[in-house]
């Protein structure tokens, strides 16, 4: 894993600071938006700690993706900064995939980009194919794949890259509940190993199971934050779900 400290934004705007020993990712944004509709999130401030898993819940509309567009730099309106050690993985709900390729060329084509020893690349490759259920396939084109089978890839795709990082949106969506043990048992493998994640989900039982702590945003703002006792004492719900919670503050 990498350890230097990187700025994950290519904006001439974004702005890094050095980072506490004990952050792997912070994040600062003061204001951030499209082209066409600036602002649309303000006052954005969190940290992500090695081994931590951070769920980020709101209802529709409420900045979430907004909010990692601005981490990953794709935003025209951004003010503020963005620091973070060593490499990310994004994974998108959306699998993004090439036509022409196979599962296994895919791999090839990640391993090749992020200079992978073939090796390492193959002793990796192999493994996860098996984790995910998916060694059968792996010569097949992914766009004759089902919607769960190409979210898997994107999956296979990220653990290829042991990053520092992974910013995941809505993995629950699509994946079986054998795919998402598989997903979460690799996950938390990860997180042993210092890796932390950064997690957009609407389930929010699972949320509540998973996450070390939440990010509760509504109308462009952080509405909540902090472990779920925190978030209950913050709604005033003692003792309550996370659900219950969420809907507390909308
Ligand atoms: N490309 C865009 N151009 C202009 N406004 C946008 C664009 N994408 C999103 N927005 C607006 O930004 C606001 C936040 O949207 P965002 O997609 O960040 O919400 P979200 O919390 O991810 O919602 P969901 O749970 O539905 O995915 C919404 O009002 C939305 O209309």
């Amino acid at each position: 894993m990498q350890t230097e400290q990187t700025s994950i934004s290519t904006q001439e705007s974004v702005r890094t600071s050095p980072l506490n020993p004990d952050e792997l990712l912070r994040v600062n944004i003061e204001r951030a938006g499209y082209a066409e509709r600036d602002g649309v999130i303000k006052e954005i401030q969190f940290s992500i700690r090695p081994g931590q898993l951070v769920g980020l819940i709101g209802p529709n509309g409420a900045g979430k993706s907004t909010t990692v567009k601005a981490m990953l730099g794709l935003l025209q309106d951004f003010h503020g900064e963005i620091s973070m050690a060593g490499t990310y993985s994004y994974i998108p709900e959306q699998p993004i995939l090439y036509d022409q390729l196979t599962l296994w060329e895919h791999l090839e084509l990640a391993a090749s980009a992020w200079e992978l020893d073939q090796n390492v690349f193959e002793a990796r490759a192999e493994r996860l194919l098996a984790t995910f259920r998916m060694t059968e396939v792996r010569h097949h084109l992914p766009s004759s794949f089902s919607k769960g089978m190409q979210q898997k890839v994107m999956l296979i795709l990220a653990f290829l890259h042991e990053p520092a990082l992974y910013i995941v949106d809505e993995p629950f969506i699509g994946l079986d509940p054998r795919a998402i043990k598989d997903f979460l048992d690799m996950l938390n493998e990860k997180r042993k190993q210092g890796a932390g994640v950064l997690m957009s989900t609407h389930v929010l039982d699972t949320a509540e199971r998973i996450c070390d702590s939440f990010l509760l945003m509504n109308e462009g703002r952080l509405a909540a934050r902090g472990d779920l006792e925190s978030i209950q004492q913050q709604c005033g719900l003692p003792g309550e779900t996370l659900f219950e919670c969420f809907n507390s503050l909308l």
